[in-house]
């Protein structure tokens, strides 16, 4: 991974979706497996799994599924990282802990505002109401987290406000999943490619 802003791009579902965000640089990418227009199945996340390099975190999002299936999608695909976007408990994050998973704990912005580690997350993750909704919210809102403390910030990302956005928020990291879509569902590589380089402000 980077040592400079971390950046997720997410919500691939093809070869050339993770081709193409591993070489523009991204430092992880997801995989959707819950409703969603970009959602995939275990065998198709496996498959594109074994085409990212150890440096890339692949990362499975999830939306308040039984505990037993996050397991088993995470087994059988072969991620890293699971992201829990749902009302899950610190019991359900206890019992994802013993599977050697980062964890990254997705939390709508709002009052009183996520506290990284309350979960016992690994990485918190600050979207807006709707996750992949491709809708901002104020990320000017301070303190959003304390320093040093590893926060993506994620909603409404494009690869023309990413570095306004990262200005005012002084996030770890972001994450973007609409933002780089030719149509809903369907990523653009020019997109994912600007996206990165905007991040890292090598536009
Ligand atoms: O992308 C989805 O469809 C999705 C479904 C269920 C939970 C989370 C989902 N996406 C997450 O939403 C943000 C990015 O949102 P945006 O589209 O860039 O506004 C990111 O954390 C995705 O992992």
């Amino acid at each position: 991974m980077s040592s400079s802003l971390f950046i997720k791009i997410c919500g691939l579902k093809t070869d050339r979706d993770v081709d193409t965000a591993v070489e523009a640089g991204a430092d992880a990418i997801g995989f959707v497996f819950s409703a969603s227009p970009r959602r995939i199945d275990a065998a198709t996340a496996a498959r594109l799994c074994a085409r990212v390099p150890e440096n890339v975190l692949t990362v499975g999002v999830f939306r308040d599924e039984p505990l037993r299936d996050v397991r088993s999608l995470a087994t059988d695909s072969g991620i890293r990282a699971v992201q829990l976007h749902g009302p899950e408990d610190r019991g359900y994050y206890d019992g994802l802990a013993t599977g050697g998973w980062t964890l990254i704990r997705a939390a709508a912005f709002g009052e009183p505002a996520p506290r990284h580690g309350d979960m016992g997350e690994d990485i918190l993750l600050l979207d807006a109401l709707v996750p992949g909704s491709g809708i901002a919210w104020d990320w000017s809102t301070k303190p959003l987290a304390a320093p040093g403390e590893k926060w993506l910030l994620a909603g409404g990302l494009t690869p023309d406000n990413v570095r306004t956005a990262v200005a005012a928020a002084s996030p770890w990291g972001v994450d973007v999943s609409s933002g780089v879509e030719q149509t809903r569902g369907v990523k653009d590589p020019a997109l994912i490619t600007a996206f990165v380089r905007a991040a890292r402000d090598r536009s």
